[in-house]
C-alpha cells in the first residue's frame, strides 16, 4: 500500500483528482470504478474544472459505480443514481451508455445482482476510487463480508445507516439494503485509490494498514492488492 498524507480535504481532491486525470489522458479508453459519499466530492469538482478547462475528455471513458442503495427510486435525491448524475456525469461528457450503476429498482435484485456482476466480469477497472466507512467498509462491503463475495445484496450495518442519517430526515428514512460490487469485484481493478478525511477515518484507516488482514475489516483487504494508493489528510492519519 502507498500511503499519501495531505495537509487538507482540498489538497485530498486534488491529489486523487490528478492521478484521475493523469489516467484519463494517457488512456482516454480506460475503465473507471466509481464511489459515492461525502469524500470524492471535492475530487469531482476537481475533474469537472479540468474538463471545463479542456484539458481532458471522458469520450471514450466506461464508469461502474460500486453500489446503490435498495427501496429508492433512482429519482430519488439520495439515490446514487442521481448523486452521479448532479456531481458528475451532467458535467463531464461520459457517455450515458458508458455509465453503470447497479439498479435496486424492480423486485428481482437477485437478477439485477447477476447481470451487474456479469457486466464486471466482462470489464478491466482501470482505476477504482474508494471511500470508506467507518466501520471499515468498502462499497457497502460491511464487516464480515467474504473476501470472495462478487456482486450482492447486502443488508446495511447499523453503524453505516447512523453515518448516512445526515443525508436523510430520520434514521427510518435510511435504506437497510443495498446492491454493492463484493470485495474480489474490488480487489480485480487494476488499481485502487482510497481516499479519506477527518478524524472520524482515523480508526478504521489504522486498522486498514497496520491491523491484521481480516474480514472484520473489508478494507483490510486491500493490504493484499498490488497497486493500491490510499490518499489521507493529516487527520485521517493521526492513528498511523
Ligand atoms: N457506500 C458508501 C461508501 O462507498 C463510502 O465510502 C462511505 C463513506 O462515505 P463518506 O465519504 O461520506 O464518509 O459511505 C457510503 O456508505
Amino acid at each position: 500500500m502507498k500511503i499519501i498524507t495531505v495537509n487538507n480535504y482540498n489538497e485530498l481532491s486534488s491529489t486523487a483528482g490528478q492521478i484521475i486525470a493523469d489516467l484519463v489522458s494517457s488512456n482516454p479508453r480506460c475503465t473507471l470504478g466509481l464511489a459515492t459519499g461525502s469524500t470524492p466530492l471535492g475530487t469531482y469538482q476537481y475533474l469537472v474544472k479540468r474538463y471545463q478547462a479542456g484539458d481532458i475528455s471522458f469520450k471514450d471513458v466506461q464508469t461502474f459505480n460500486l453500489d446503490e442503495y435498495c427501496g429508492l427510486p433512482r429519482t430519488h435525491p439520495e439515490s446514487y443514481f442521481r448523486f452521479m448524475h448532479d456531481n458528475l456525469f451532467s458535467h463531464v461528457n461520459i457517455q450515458m451508455q458508458n455509465r453503470h450503476i447497479p439498479c435496486a429498482e424492480g423486485g428481482d435484485l437477485q437478477s439485477q445482482c447477476d447481470a451487474y456482476n456479469a457486466l464486471l466480469r466482462q470489464a478491466t477497472v482501470d482505476l477504482q476510487l474508494l471511500g470508506i466507512g467507518s466501520n471499515g467498509h468498502i462499497g457497502f462491503c460491511e464487516p464480515g463480508t467474504p473476501f470472495d463475495q462478487e456482486t450482492f445484496l447486502t443488508q446495511l450495518a447499523e453503524k453505516t445507516r447512523q453515518d448516512n442519517q445526515r443525508f436523510f430526515n430520520s434514521l427510518e428514512e435510511v435504506p437497510t439494503t443495498a446492491i454493492t460490487m463484493g470485495i474480489k469485484n474490488i480487489m480485480q481493478a487494476k488499481s485502487i485509490l482510497l481516499i479519506a478525511s477527518g478524524k472520524g477515518k482515523a480508526e478504521c484507516i489504522s486498522q486498514m494498514v497496520n491491523g491484521p488482514v481480516t474480514e472484520a475489516v473489508p478494507a483490510s483487504a486491500l493490504q493484499q492488492h498490488p497497486n493500491a494508493t490510499i490518499i489521507v489528510d493529516e487527520e485521517a492519519a493521526s492513528l498511523l
